[in-house]
Order: C-alpha cells, then structure tokens, then sequence
C-alpha cells in the first residue's frame, strides 16, 4: 500500500514540480496507512528524488530508444531506488508491486516493466569509468552538473565532495528552548533532550517527532535547525529595540528574537504572502510570543511604510536557492539554475530597504540558507562597496558537514 501512495506523491511532483512535503502531506493525510507505511511511504518518496540522478543513470540502458510515459519512468525509479537502497525489502515483493501498479496502464505495460525491473536485478550495476570526477561525483551524489561544478568553483573539490555527501544522510531533528516557557536546564533533567553541538538553545530530541511531544504543543520547545539558531544570537536584540523582521514565515527566527527580548521592546515583522502570515500566528501563540507585530506585506516596499533610520536592529533572512537544506529538500536540486538570478536582485532590493530603514548606529543580520557565494559573501561585499557608512562586524559561512546541520551563511553589520 506505502508504494501506491508514493508513486501518486511522485506523479504529482513530476507533473507540477510542487514541494516534496506539501504533495506528501496531502496524500498522507487522506489516507489511512498505519505508521510503519508511511513512514516507508515518506522514504520511498525522499530517497527517490534524493537519488534520482543514479537512479536514472542506472535505468537508462534499459530504456534507451523507447517510449516510456511519465507515469511509468516515475514507477520504474521508485523501484529501482527500493532495490538499489533499501536492502531490507525482498526483490520479489518490489517487482510484483510495481507491475500490480503497471496494470491499470494495460497488459503491455505491466509486462515491460516486468522485463525491465527483472533484467535490472539480473545484471551488474552500470560503471562510472569514463567519467571525469565531477561527473562521478554529480551522478554518485546525484546533484546536478552546473551545482557540482558550481560548488567546486567556489569550495574546492575536498569540500564539495562532502557537502554532496553529506546532502544525502538523514537531516537531525533540532529542538530549541522556548525561554518564554521553559529553560534548558529544566528541559535536560526531563531525561528525553541532548544538548546540541553548535547553538546553546538546541535541544536534540532523538525519540521520534517533536512536533507531536507535549513539549512542542505546549510551546516549550520548537523546531529549528542548529545552524539557523544562531541568527537571532547573532542580532542580540536588546529589550527596549525596535526590532523589523523582514521575512518573517514561518516565524523561527522571529519567535527567538521575541525570547531573546523576553517579549519586551516591540517587532515588526513581515512575510509577503498572507497564508505564510498564518503560520506565524499560529507559531506566536503557542510560543507565547506578544511583542510581535505580524503582517502580510512585500518587504521591498517598506521604505514607503516607515521613515529613514527607524529600527534599532533589522533581520533579512532572504529568500534564497536553499543549497544549504537540500537534505531536507533534496527537490531544491532539481530547480532551474536560471532561478538564482531573480534571487540576487530581490535580495539587494530587500538589502536596500534595510539600509534606508537602519537607525545610525544600528546593527542588521543579513543571513540566508544558501551557501551560493553570489547570495552571500558576494552579496554583501557589493552591499558593502554601495554603503561604506556600513562595517561588517561578523560573517559567518557553515556548510552542512562541519555540524551535520544545515548549511547557512550569516553576516551582522553596523550603520556607522
Ligand atoms: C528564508 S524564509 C524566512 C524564514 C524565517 N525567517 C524563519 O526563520 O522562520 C524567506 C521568507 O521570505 C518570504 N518572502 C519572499 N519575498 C518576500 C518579500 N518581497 N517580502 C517579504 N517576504 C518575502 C518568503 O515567503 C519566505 O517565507
């Protein structure tokens, strides 16, 4: 039944190249598998589109020259992802599975993949020999060419080479201390939480999903990655700051800025879209937050909403590529590269109203979950030679093997 499930998420994703988790959520969510299934439904689905690049590389020479429907290519790979990498699911039950589903497509289409997926385990994987080592490495870790090339251009081969493995490894499941409700101390003695090993709020809850603990849904604790725990700490907001968060969804970073103030001073935050603004409310509730202001407004245009040098502290935690969370998003692999352009001039336009909002002497974090250069380090030195009245006071670059945490890239700045 788990394979059904995931072959409809996977048409969907295929078919209009949505999100990963919203397509897997909706389906799950009308189903009624036990939670073994979907928890190999939800592996089936992610390992797929994380493997899909060896995956097809290994399918090609059964399908080289003929006419293969969407349908049936995406039937083939989860197939071959559950033969490839999931050793505990006998060859038999994968192959009779997929051809069960092959049959509401017609007897001749049952039978070719019949035929394909049993000479597949007859033979021997195809070799990588010819190819050069970025090549291998885009196949093997099944990034793509432009973003291993890209990588390597701006890390080095060493540092690309772990980054793209390490992309493929399960992400951790970071909690951090709501200090509105509860402190860490308090928490630890619980017995359930490990400290984490980069930010001093996280909480490592290795007992199954947070999200469904007591301690999340009484506000005690939060989903955040360790890497993005350190932004807020970053900006250290003071308690009399007039705070602007500009892109605020789903409200992570605001609701640690509201812990750090302890709910004093006051936050303007902004997300563009409204139902994004809802899951901040909802996030701000549950936390206990009340020193937020939360609306749904495009954050280019606030120049013309408040006047020159009104914040104190501004956090831009841009829109970007996401090359920093392809673990938890491997689709984000698969986007168009023609999107980083668009990005980069949001993002000076975001930075810009920043610097007209920033009061002198006032500090902003710019940080993004990228480690594209052109959205970071770039970003800020062009930011920098704009504005010279603007110092870089820390910059901070973490990919995702240095603390097996997301990869993030963050820099605080001074308005002189
Ligand atoms: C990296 S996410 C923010 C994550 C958030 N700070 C957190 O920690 O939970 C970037 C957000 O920017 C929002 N966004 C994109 N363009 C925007 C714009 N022009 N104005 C305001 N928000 C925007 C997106 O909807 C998205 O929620």
């Amino acid at each position: 039944m788990a394979r059904i499930h995931a072959y409809r998420i996977l048409n969907q994703y295929f078919e209009d190249e949505s999100f990963l988790n919203i397509a897997l959520n909706e389906e799950l969510k009308k189903s009624e598998l036990k939670r073994e299934d979907k928890d190999l439904c939800t592996t089936i689905v992610y390992g797929t589109i994380q493997n899909l690049l060896a995956i097809q590389y290994q399918l090609q020479p059964y399908i080289k020259g003929k006419r293969v429907k969407k349908k049936i290519k995406t039937l083939l790979y989860l197939s071959l992802y559950q033969l490839m990498y999931l050793d505990k699911i006998p060859e038999y039950a994968v192959i009779n599975e997929a051809v069960n589903i092959a049959k509401k497509q017609g007897y001749q289409t049952s039978k070719f993949v019949n035929a394909v997926l049993r000479n597949f385990v007859r033979n021997e994987r195809r070799s990588l020999e010819g190819l050069d080592e970025l090549e291998r490495i885009s196949i093997e870790t099944s990034h793509p060419l432009w973003m291993v090339k890209m990588f390597n251009k701006q890390y080095g081969l060493e540092k690309t080479k772990k980054i793209c493995l390490e992309d493929n490894t399960p992400p951790t499941r970071s909690g951090r201390v709501n200090t509105l409700k509860a402190s860490k101390e308090e928490l630890l003695k619980e017995g359930c939480f490990k400290e984490g090993t980069l930010s001093k709020d996280a909480l490592l809850y290795d007992k199954g999903n947070l999200a469904l603990t007591s301690y999340f849904k009484e506000g005690k604790v939060t989903i955040q990655d360790e890497s993005s725990q350190l932004v807020a700490r970053l900006l250290d907001p003071q308690k009399t700051d007039y705070v602007l968060d500009m892109c605020s969804a789903p409200g992570s970073k605001t609701t640690h800025l509201s812990a750090l103030m302890e709910n004093q001073g006051k936050i303007e935050a902004y997300d563009l879209y409204e139902h994004k603004v809802k899951l901040v409310e909802y996030n701000l509730r549950r936390l206990g937050v009340k020193n937020v202001h939360i609306q749904a407004g495009d954050s280019t245009k606030l120049k013309e909403v408040y006047s020159e040098k009104t914040f104190d502290r501004i956090l831009l935690d841009a829109p970007c590529s996401g090359f920093g969370v392809l673990k938890r998003k491997p689709e984000i692999k698969y986007h168009d590269s023609s999107i980083m352009d668009g990005l980069v001039s949001l993002q000076e336009l975001l930075l810009e109203n920043a610097y007209y909002l920033l009061k002198n002497d006032g500090t902003m974090v710019y940080s993004t979950c990228t480690i594209n250069k052109k959205e970071n380090e770039l970003m800020i030195q062009k930011f920098i030679e704009k504005h010279p009245d603007m110092e870089v006071i820390k910059q901070r670059t973490i990919l995702n093997y240095e603390y097996h945490t997301d990869g993030f890239f963050m820099c605080k700045m001074k308005k002189g």
